[in-house]
């Protein structure tokens, strides 16, 4: 085939499916950067598009509509579908992702396997340079830091199914100050997935989960609705996802366990809310009876599906230093599905060869609800569930860890740790990042916890690179930092607070503290 009938084939930047080098895939041409292409709207005419500026879109088309007409007709390679977690290799048992199934028939969990021999058939380079190529831009869907990697998500699903709010892409931040004052180090990074569509990473799994609701209920398959269990986080993803889809969200709450900010989200977006006297733990066990009687479909990670669309914010980090593993990454745990996406992105590009090694992982947990640390501290010998007591980090407040099975695997793989905070010590670390221009959840303060404690320990190095994964806004998180600011926390000494000073309207009062003020900050300079 030509060069030129190459560009005519194909209407679909980039598209793997007419890629000139899919069917050479000799290592001289995969080393060779993808040619993209473009076509006008009536989607006659494509020229390279390094060389040539998109003609302007018809007014009346949708970005939906452009990527209709610049769908591929070719075969799509790649495949993916559930199988049981950890199988050992000789299983043969495995489902289709059109299937209403989360668990395997030995009650495990299901994880789902893509098809690694089709997406062999590019190498890293050619992986990194598509993925490149679509950040940054407004193309449907691939504007979504997720469906930007969706080969690698969910590669059978219909642009069309699609419900996605662009998530992802989400900045890393060089923690400057706060690694330089605290800790001496001159490489901390946060990377920030709690500034995101519904304010935490779980806008990553979500987008994944509803589109695939989304076409279920295009085949007719029987979801009248989608449900989940909740801290505040999925509930709020999961009915922001739905609201935009059109489709009925379900979702249990802990009773007076969350925080105020995320009790509204569901509320604003229209599902329906039902609030529990019970725990987390509590109310996870009732929705799995629930969705095992009615045809709600299960939003929780406990569905594989969710944790496909997190992985990605592996990838992004990988991306985001030009394709150079850190050293560290941490990464707060509850009920325990994003350390092992972190894990399974982090080890995709590295099977894809995408970047030659992965980070060490270290997960992070509330002392007040630790089951994990316990664990990892006994040398993970039989695992206890535990009864989770109340901590600040109340999105993690949870004792019985539906992915335990995954969370092990993940930090066996990586040679990865386990730490604990306290309430004060998360708190505090909180505080201390926020008084570096940051403002994280308490969550954060957890997984910044760990990392003070293991640079004490000499673990982490002070050049290490290092990543601290960032899950939720801080702005759903106001009240701790009031409480903790205003120095209303029982037996914390909240050494990093900083209340306001009440002066009355009078130029000689203000002038008094105001200079006060300022000499205390000479003395600190
Ligand atoms: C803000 C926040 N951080 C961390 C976590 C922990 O994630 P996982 O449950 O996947 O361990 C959650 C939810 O559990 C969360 O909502
Ligand atoms: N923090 C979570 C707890 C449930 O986790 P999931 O990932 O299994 O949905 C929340 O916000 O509900």
């Amino acid at each position: 085939m030509s060069s030129s009938s190459l560009f005519n084939a194909s209407l679909s930047p980039l598209n793997p499916n007419q890629h000139p080098i899919r069917r050479h895939p000799s290592p001289s041409l995969l080393r060779h950067r993808p040619v993209a292409v473009s076509c006008t709207s009536d989607g006659n005419t494509t020229t390279p598009i390094e060389t040539s500026v998109k003609p302007p879109r018809r007014t009346e088309n949708t970005i939906r509509d452009d990527a209709r007409l610049h769908r591929s007709t070719a075969v799509n390679p790649f495949s993916a579908r559930y199988v049981p977690f950890n199988a050992p290799p000789n299983s043969s048992e495995h489902y289709s992702l059109d299937e209403i199934v989360y668990r395997s028939r030995s009650g495990g969990l299901l994880d789902v396997e893509h098809d690694m021999d089709a997406l062999k058939h590019f190498d890293g380079a050619y992986w990194r340079d598509l993925f490149d190529s679509r950040v940054g831009k407004s193309t449907w869907p691939y504007g979504s830091g997720v469906w930007s990697k969706k080969e690698w998500v969910l590669p059978e699903i219909d642009d069309d199914d699609i419900v996605s709010a662009f998530e992802g892409n989400s900045n890393l931040f060089w923690a400057e100050r706060f690694g330089k004052q605290f800790l001496e180090m001159n490489d901390l990074w946060v990377k920030h997935c709690g500034i995101s569509h519904t304010g935490s990473f779980k806008d990553l799994g979500m987008t994944v989960l509803v589109s695939q609701v989304n076409r279920l209920r295009k085949m007719n398959r029987p979801v009248v609705g989608v449900g989940c269990a909740s801290t505040g986080d999925t509930s709020a993803a999961l009915s922001a996802y739905c609201a935009a889809a059109g489709i009925p969200s379900i979702v249990f709450l802990p009773a007076n366990k969350i925080s105020m900010a995320q009790l509204v989200q569901p509320i604003a977006n229209g599902a329906f809310v039902l609030s529990i006297d019970s725990d987390f733990d509590g109310c996870m066990k009732l929705i799995r009876e629930v969705t095992s009687e009615l045809p709600i479909y299960l939003a929780n990670s406990l569905n594989s599906l969710r944790l496909e669309g997190q992985k990605t914010a592996a990838i992004e980090i990988l991306q985001q230093f030009d394709w150079q593993a850190p050293e560290w990454v941490i990464v707060p745990g509850g009920n325990l599905g994003n350390i092992y996406a972190f894990y399974k992105g982090f080890k995709m590009c590295q099977e894809l060869g995408l970047v030659d090694r992965i980070p060490r992982l270290v997960c992070a947990q509330a002392a007040n609800a630790n089951p994990l640390y316990l664990h990892y501290k006994s040398g993970w010998k039989d695992f206890k569930p535990m009864t989770a007591s109340t901590t600040f980090a109340s999105a993690i407040q949870i004792g019985d860890p539906v992915s335990i099975d995954r969370a092990v695997y993940a930090l066996k793989q990586c040679d990865g740790i386990v730490e604990e905070a306290t309430e004060e010590e998360l708190m505090d670390a909180m505080a201390q990042a926020d008084s570096t221009g940051m403002f994280i959840c308490p969550h954060t303060g957890v997984a910044l916890t760990a990392l003070f404690k293991l640079r004490k320990q000499g673990v982490i190095a002070p050049t290490d690179r290092t990543v601290v994964v960032s899950t939720a806004h801080g702005l759903k998180f106001t009240q701790s930092k009031v409480d903790y600011h205003s120095k209303a926390i029982p037996d914390m000494a909240c050494r990093f607070s900083n209340p306001p000073v009440e002066v009355k309207a009078d130029f000689g009062a203000v002038m008094d503290v105001l200079k006060s003020y300022l000499g205390s900050q000479k003395l600190r300079s």
